[in-house]
């Protein structure tokens, strides 16, 4: 039988992590006027060596009228390490947040489910329409929730970051993750343009976004172990966190 879906890395990943892509792929289509965004060609697909396993990643990447890149990135290291990565870096004349999600598991286990809308404004502070949506959101209870490092100053009061502990817990992160993504989506084509000084301000904020995310150094030894550590710093810099013109 013809396969017909195209077939990605999220076939061979943990099962949240597929649902979690599919997902996001499928809000960003239904709301948004999405196009491509051209990655340089070689970092479509990637791979390198960690500790003797194959470090698979996946990129996917494209643009719409309100977001000047929308990144996913699917990563897996045999059955030790399966990774999504996903960052919507707004347009800087729009005050949006950011919305950032980051899926990491071992050995059938998700150890990390992190899914923010930070913001990057100057009062570093979600405006009243992204706080009045966020705060109906039907409260959750995770057992197992986890402590943000130092770096992790960037994220909102509404962040999520656990270790899901059950399969409910586990649909009950994708079903928060979508419900994030979908006030995004229809906030952002929602929105008008900001005057230019406002427009300075989230350029900062976008700026310390990248700049504390390239703090972490979960992600950062991962790549550097696979690539070597002035790949791993290009990668950050440039792929996973590139700040804005
Ligand atoms: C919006 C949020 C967000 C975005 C966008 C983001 O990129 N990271 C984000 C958050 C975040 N990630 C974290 C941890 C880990 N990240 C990786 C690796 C990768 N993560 C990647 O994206 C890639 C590139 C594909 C790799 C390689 C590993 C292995 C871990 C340890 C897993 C664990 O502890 O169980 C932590 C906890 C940090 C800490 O406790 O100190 C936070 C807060």
């Amino acid at each position: 039988m013809s396969s017909t879906s195209t077939s990605s890395l999220r076939e061979q990943q943990h099962p949240l992590i597929r649902q979690l892509a599919d997902t996001i792929e499928a809000v960003w289509h239904q709301y948004l006027d999405i196009s491509p965004y051209h990655l340089p060609a070689e970092l479509g697909y990637v791979e390198g060596k960690l500790e003797g396993e194959k470090l698979k990643i996946e990129n996917k990447c494209y643009q719409a009228p309100q977001f000047r890149k929308m990144h996913m990135e699917l990563a897996r290291v045999g059955n030790m390490l399966d990774i999504l990565h996903c960052v919507m870096f707004p347009r800087p004349e729009y005050e949006l947040p950011m919305f950032g999600c980051d899926l990491i598991g071992g050995r059938g286990q998700i150890s990390a489910a992190v899914v923010d809308l930070s913001p990057v404004n100057s009062g570093h502070s979600l405006t009243p329409s992204y706080s009045k949506e966020l705060s109906m959101l039907p409260v959750v209870e995770f057992s197992q929730p986890r402590a943000l490092p130092e770096w992790g100053d960037i994220f909102s009061d509404y962040c999520v970051f656990v270790r899901p502990a059950s399969g409910e817990e586990e649909t009950m992160f994708l079903s928060r993750v979508k419900s994030f993504l979908e006030i995004h989506c229809h906030q952002a084509v929602n929105s008008d343009p900001v005057p230019p000084e406002k427009m300075i301000q989230i350029l900062s904020g976008q700026r310390n976004y990248c700049a504390k995310q390239q703090k972490n150094d979960k992600t950062r030894r991962v790549l550097e172990k696979a690539f070597g550590s002035s790949w791993a710093e290009h990668y950050m810099s440039t792929v996973l966190f590139d700040l804005p013109k």
